[in-house]
Order: C-alpha cells, then sequence, then structure tokens
C-alpha cells in the first residue's frame, strides 16, 4: 500500500509533441493537491492549454509521460471516463436547449433518470444562484449567464476535477472580477480540486492556491500566489507576474549607486548589481529629501492610488505607485525613496 501523498493529480514526466512537430510541453512534473486551486499562468502558445488537456484526457502526453488521479493511472483513460469537469472561454453550450437541459445534458449521458437529474440541476442552478434562467434557451442569454451555466454543467456530475480553460476571458472587465470572486468563493465552499488556465496575472494571483508560471512549454515557477509576487524565481516571472523595476548600478557602503542618483540599501558591496523593486515598494517625496530625482512623465489616476510613470534624465523609467491625494503631474521633480526590505540584488 502507498501512503496518502494528498495529491488528487500527480503528473509525472508529461510532456507532448503535436503530430505536426510542435513540441508544445517538455516533460513536467507536477501534483495538485486534494481540494487546491491550482491555476497555470503564462503567455499565449507556452503549453498552458496542452497541460490541462491532458490533464482531461483530450490528449495523451508522449511516451513515459504518466497522470493519476488518487493515486490511480488515467494515463490511457480517455475523458469520458476521468470524471472531470470542464470549462471553456467558449461556452461549448448547446445553443437550442434550456439552461436545466444544458446542465442536465452530462447526468443524461451518464444514464440519470429524468427525474433525478432534473432535481440535480435545478439544485446546482440554485448553488450559482441561477435557478430564475431554468427554462430559457442559451441563446437568450448573456455572456455573464452562460458561463454560470456553464460552470453549473461542469459541477453538477460531481467530478473529481473541475478544469477551467480561460473561462472568463471573453467577458467584459466589470463582469470578469465579478464572476472571478464568485468562482473563487465557489471552489472554496466546494473544495473542489481544481486546474485554472489563464495569461491574466490578476485572476491568477485572486484564484490560485498556487500559481505555476509556465514559459516556452516549460515551468518557470510553481509557488503561493505571495511567493510567485515577492519571490519571483527568475526576470521572467519578475516580469510577467505584476510591475517589476530594474536599475542597473554598483553597490559601495550600503548605497546602490546608479547613473541616475543614488539608494540606500543594505546589502554587501558588488561591482555589478541589478536592483529590482515592485512600484509599491518605494515612497515619492521632496526632490530635497533624496538622493534619486525623477521627472513624473505620466499620472495615471487609479482612485484609491495613482500609477505614475518617472524618467530619469539618462533615460531610466520606472513605474512607481503614490497615494491619491499626492499632487502629481507630467513634468514634476520627484525624489524616489526605496522602502526597507521591498527590494532585491541581483
Ligand atoms: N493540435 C495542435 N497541433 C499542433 N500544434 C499545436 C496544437 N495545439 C497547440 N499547438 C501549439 O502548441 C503550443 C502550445 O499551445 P497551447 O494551446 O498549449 O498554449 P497556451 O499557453 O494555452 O496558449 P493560448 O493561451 O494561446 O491558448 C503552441 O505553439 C501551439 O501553436
Amino acid at each position: 500500500m502507498t501512503a496518502p501523498t494528498g495529491a488528487a493529480i500527480s503528473i509525472a514526466g508529461c510532456g507532448k509533441t503535436y503530430p505536426d512537430g510542435t513540441r508544445a510541453l517538455s516533460p513536467v512534473d507536477l501534483e495538485v493537491k486534494a481540494g487546491e486551486t491550482l491555476v497555470l499562468l503564462g503567455p499565449s502558445g507556452c503549453g498552458k492549454t496542452t497541460l490541462l488537456r491532458l490533464i482531461a484526457g483530450l490528449e495523451t502526453p508522449d511516451a513515459g509521460g504518466r497522470i493519476a488521479f488518487d493515486g490511480a493511472d488515467v494515463t490511457a483513460l480517455p475523458i469520458e471516463k476521468r470524471n472531470v469537469g470542464m470549462v471553456f472561454q467558449s461556452y461549448a453550450l448547446f445553443p437550442n436547449m434550456s439552461v436545466i437541459d444544458n446542465v442536465a445534458y452530462g447526468l443524461r449521458v451518464r444514464g440519470v433518470a429524468t427525474q433525478a437529474r432534473r432535481a440535480q440541476a435545478a439544485s446546482v442552478l440554485a448553488m450559482m444562484r441561477i435557478e430564475a434562467l431554468a427554462e430559457r434557451r442559451i441563446d437568450q442569454l448573456s455572456g455573464g449567464q452562460r458561463q454560470r451555466v456553464a460552470l453549473a454543467r461542469a459541477l453538477a456530475v460531481r467530478p473529481r476535477v473541475l478544469l477551467l480553460d480561460e473561462p472568463l476571458t471573453a467577458l467584459d472587465a466589470a463582469l470578469r472580477e465579478h464572476l472571478r470572486s464568485e468562482i473563487d468563493a465557489l471552489l472554496r465552499r466546494l473544495a473542489i480540486t481544481a486546474v485554472y488556465v489563464t495569461h491574466d496575472q490578476a485572476e491568477a494571483l485572486a484564484l490560485g492556491d498556487r500559481i505555476v508560471v509556465m514559459k516556452n512549454g516549460a515551468i518557470a515557477q510553481v509557488g503561493t500566489p505571495r511567493e510567485v509576487y515577492f519571490q519571483p524565481a527568475d526576470d521572467y516571472v519578475a516580469g510577467f507576474v505584476g510591475i517589476t523595476n530594474r536599475l542597473e548600478g554598483i553597490v559601495r557602503n550600503g548605497r546602490f549607486e546608479t547613473a541616475a542618483g543614488i539608494l540606500r540599501v543594505t546589502a554587501p558591496d558588488r561591482a555589478k548589481a541589478r536592483l529590482l523593486f515592485r512600484p509599491e515598494a518605494v515612497r515619492l517625496v521632496s526632490p530635497a529629501d533624496a538622493t534619486l530625482v525623477f521627472q513624473v512623465t505620466q499620472v495615471e489616476f487609479q482612485g484609491p492610488r495613482q500609477r505614475v510613470t518617472l524618467n530619469a534624465g539618462d533615460g531610466t523609467r520606472i513605474i512607481a505607485e503614490a497615494p491619491a491625494d499626492l499632487p502629481l503631474s507630467a513634468g514634476t521633480a520627484i525624489g524616489l525613496v526605496l522602502d526597507a526590505n521591498r527590494y532585491s540584488l541581483a
């Protein structure tokens, strides 16, 4: 008997080369824990969907790859034998069928009797708070309603794994955020094991228990949202998850010296250094109180905060965040102070 690992899905040495020779995924090892939401994050073409489709059973991995659900090998099982629920960007609903028939569809395929499947579908609709839409046709629904129906349909079969491929991408910004927090609450309440594909870092940070940052068909980092944000494994991750400012210079006597000026740092001397920090890791002060002075080139008011683009005389560009009430406008000279412990030196 093997000891339980707590891994609902384990992926070992799974790569994918498509028949036309495209190597979409290098062999990866990954575990998804029971009940967690794992987000696959990365730019277009990095292999997120391919990895999701391997988990779903819509693709088979290259020779040697193995996928297990709760310790049982499913590598050779097609999607209909894996008990996964899937939600796509494009809804993939039946447009002429009613909402409740769409939601009950998977149960029908599994041979559940009419009464029972309608009752089960109705309870999922109630859970998603769309019971009032039960008899509507799909083509009479808004995008947000359709995506709720798609989610309800995926959940109706009580899948052991829920797989979501960019489910919010087709929706407008406000609805996307609203549905994102609904999905977050739902996944937590159901404690379902979920794998969620997105290229949107805000979505990944908000929804993921852990995030897998992908690059060119490989894994660049796996970590909690806080880990990938505050301790990015490399420049690629730092640049993809949030904004990272970079300054080149040297460290001498507790000072980082760059062409544009000087910042205080706690670090040993080094002849070649790169200072990395987030926009929120700085304070903007009067030029008289700083040893690094920039010119404001752009101010973007964001409600509670403002995002400020700064330029030094030598062309160095920095993005900083500042409280909304700090008077700033293009052309203002402003000093920059770095918060202690909120930067890294490479
Ligand atoms: N059926 C296929 N045949 C050949 N190449 C494919 C196939 N499906 C995907 N690819 C290629 O494999 C690579 C990874 O694609 P994949 O869809 O996994 O990326 P992705 O990160 O999900 O991107 P996107 O966000 O654009 O969907 C890409 O280069 C893509 O063109």
